[in-house]
């Protein structure tokens, strides 16, 4: 807890001067707050009544010199318009105080949402492989938010509620020690029983929390995969898991409504019961002469300006408790190691000549995923990988860009260790086709030219070409200023792997990674990509992902993967003559094309795309 409270303390570097602004905003307005009922105690007692007037020398002068007691009882306006004077600039105070508080808490929660985007932005790739997106997403917005409404509301009550106290107990004992007392009789239990009853329904609040959770989990998943959900028809079955999680969190939150009404009705009566001590108590004195009529007033008003804050307590001291578990989960975040990127590495000119030295590979020091990994690939030359789904392909040309760190071997390009040089340096000069493309909600040439912002318009035409995408592009009625992602044009599987492939083009880098990337693309686009690629990429080191035959064929290697193990290696020509997987691949594959070919019209595109096991 003292840990959070320091992570708390530190949040607020930059902020603490308004916050102490505010704090002391706060202190006067209350001070204002309290000296209204001691105006009208004294326009009762001492300008209406006989009584003389009790208050600091500079308030009897002031009042000396308005025209003395009788002149304010002729003119009782005098009273209202101080009372009036009085309000406002308490009412000024108030706005300072709403105004620091809110400025102060905003910055905070804008400068915690800055640096955990930044610091999100620079963990390892691994890390992001692994979070949760909407469990990222909560911390960034709601736990910031949960700390944003604590320091601009509660933190800044706990501050008025204590100044309250110590004026008001201050004032009251300075006018009667016994009426004090009897004011403060029913206090501190209806403080300990809002702590007590805070702490216990913290679970109920927490139960209703999570239900929310579970119930935005449930929406978010069935939008996200409205389609699949169509397609199987699975309406009704969804509809039936949604009224199940909004049925438990309407139970939940009513049953938490309900002990908040149980709390609050009975903690009304104990209020009153307070209020009540005071009237009965400070009438019957004021009836005999013991007090004055304005010290009752004083009294009771008091009284009903203490007690709803001290009933809040219980509330914003539990509330502390949330606040601390938000601070524990953003914590977590900027306590994960930001990926070292070797900035003071080497940066070498990379022209593309790479070579794996018995590389081996797991994740996490668990079951090897690469085993003694050997082979080379000239400057300009292409290297095909084809293996079974899971074999370690792509795990392969990870290490590559370095997004994992090989734990034996070597692995050099150009003859420079991967190791040694600077990781920007590396990704900015091998380019990257993902399995799965992601395209940003920008126009289609924004996408396109992501990696070179500035490169010209032509640039941009000549790699949607070579990717078979630019006609396609065309068809569109706004063309490349067509907008895509969630609120554009929904573009197919293929035609975001043929952006994609357009963006990695631009990036202009002298080594080039497809991983499965041609996948969602028909064999005979496949092909005319392939041409422009072998047109574009001649001096460019190029690694090709697939699981087709066609897509490997050309290569001028073919590694065959299995297990992680490289089993065979070669061209096209002489694997299909040796016996083994790739030969029987090759022949599954043919027989296919061929059933396909004769049973398709003449100029079908075909689009079988086996899957292979070993
Ligand atoms: N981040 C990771 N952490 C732990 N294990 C992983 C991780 N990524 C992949 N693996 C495991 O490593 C093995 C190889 O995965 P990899 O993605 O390299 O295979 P692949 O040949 O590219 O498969 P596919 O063709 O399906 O893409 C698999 O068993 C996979 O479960």
């Amino acid at each position: 807890m003292r840990q959070k409270l320091k992570q708390l303390w530190r949040y607020m570097e930059g902020s603490k001067g308004l916050y102490i602004g505010a704090i002391l905003s706060i202190g006067i307005s209350t001070i204002f707050t309290l000296i209204n009922p001691l105006v009208i105690r004294i326009t009762i007692d001492s300008i209406i009544g006989e009584e003389a007037i009790q208050a600091p020398l500079w308030v009897q002068t002031f009042v000396e010199r308005l025209g003395g007691k009788s002149l304010l009882m002729h003119n009782l306006w005098v009273a209202a318009l101080a009372l009036v004077l009085l309000n406002s600039v308490n009412g000024l105070f108030l706005y300072a105080k709403g105004k620091w508080s809110a400025k102060a808490s905003e910055e905070i929660a804008r400068n915690l949402r800055e640096r955990l985007f930044n610091h999100l932005q620079h963990l390892p790739y691994d890390y992001h492989v692994k979070a949760e997106t909407g469990d990222l997403i909560q911390r960034c917005t709601s736990d910031v938010e949960t700390i944003r409404r604590f320091l601009a509301v509660q933190l800044v009550e706990v501050g008025r509620t204590l100044f309250m106290l110590d004026f008001a107990l201050f004032i009251m004992l300075s006018l009667d020690v016994a009426l004090t007392l009897v004011s403060m009789i029913v206090v501190p239990i209806i403080f300990v029983s809002a702590l007590i009853f805070f702490m216990k329904v913290q679970k109920a609040f927490q139960l209703s929390d999570e239900a929310e959770g579970r119930l935005s989990t449930v929406l978010q998943e069935n939008l996200t995969g409205i389609r699949v959900v169509r397609a199987f028809g699975r309406q009704a079955f969804e509809a039936e898991k949604f009224e199940k999680s909004n049925t438990e969190y309407r139970d939940l939150t009513y049953n938490l409504i309900r002990l908040l009404a149980w709390y609050w009705s009975l903690s009304d009566l104990l209020t009153m019961l307070q209020i009540g001590a005071v009237v009965v108590t400070g009438a019957y004195w004021a009836s005999i002469g013991r007090i004055t009529l304005g010290t009752l007033v004083v009294f009771t008003t008091y009284e009903t300006m203490l007690l709803w804050p001290i009933r809040q307590m219980g509330r914003i001291l539990t509330d502390m408790g949330k606040t601390m578990v938000s601070v524990g989960r953003i914590e977590e975040i900027f306590q994960q190691p930001l990926e070292d990127m070797q900035t003071d590495g080497k940066k070498p000119k990379i022209e593309g000549n790479i070579r794996f030295e018995n590389v081996s590979f797991s994740y996490g020091g668990e079951r090897p995923v690469l085993k003694n990994i050997s082979f080379q690939v000239e400057k300009g030359k292409t290297a095909a990988i084809l293996g079974a789904t899971g074999s370690g392909k792509s795990s392969l040309v990870h290490l590559l860009l370095r997004l994992y760190d090989y734990q034996e071997g070597s692995i050099t390009i150009d003859g420079v260790e991967l190791r040694e040089i600077d990781k920007k340096w590396l990704r900015r000069n091998i380019g990257i086709v993902l399995q799965e493309p992601f395209l940003f909600s920008k126009t289609i040439k924004e996408n396109i030219g992501l990696a070179k912002p500035e490169s010209a318009e032509q640039e941009i035409f000549l790699a949607a070409r070579a990717a078979a995408i630019h006609e396609g592009i065309l068809e569109f009625e706004k063309g490349y200023e067509t907008a895509v992602g969630e609120r554009g044009v929904t573009l197919s599987g293929g035609q975001k792997q043929r952006v994609a492939i357009a963006r990695s083009l631009v990036q202009d880098s002298p080594v080039l990674i497809f991983d499965d990337s041609l996948s969602a693309v028909d064999t005979e686009t496949e092909e005319e990509i392939r041409k422009a690629l072998r047109e574009r990429n001649k001096s460019r080191t190029t690694f090709i992902i697939s699981h087709r035959i066609t897509t490997v064929s050309e290569a001028d290697m073919i590694l065959v993967l299995n297990h992680g193990e490289i089993i065979q290696k070669g061209t096209h020509d002489t694997l299909v003559s040796q016996p083994g997987l790739y030969q029987r691949i090759w022949a599954i594959q043919n027989l296919l094309e061929e059933e396909l070919l004769q049973e398709k019209p003449k100029g079908t595109p075909s689009e079988q795309d086996i899957v292979i096991s070993s």
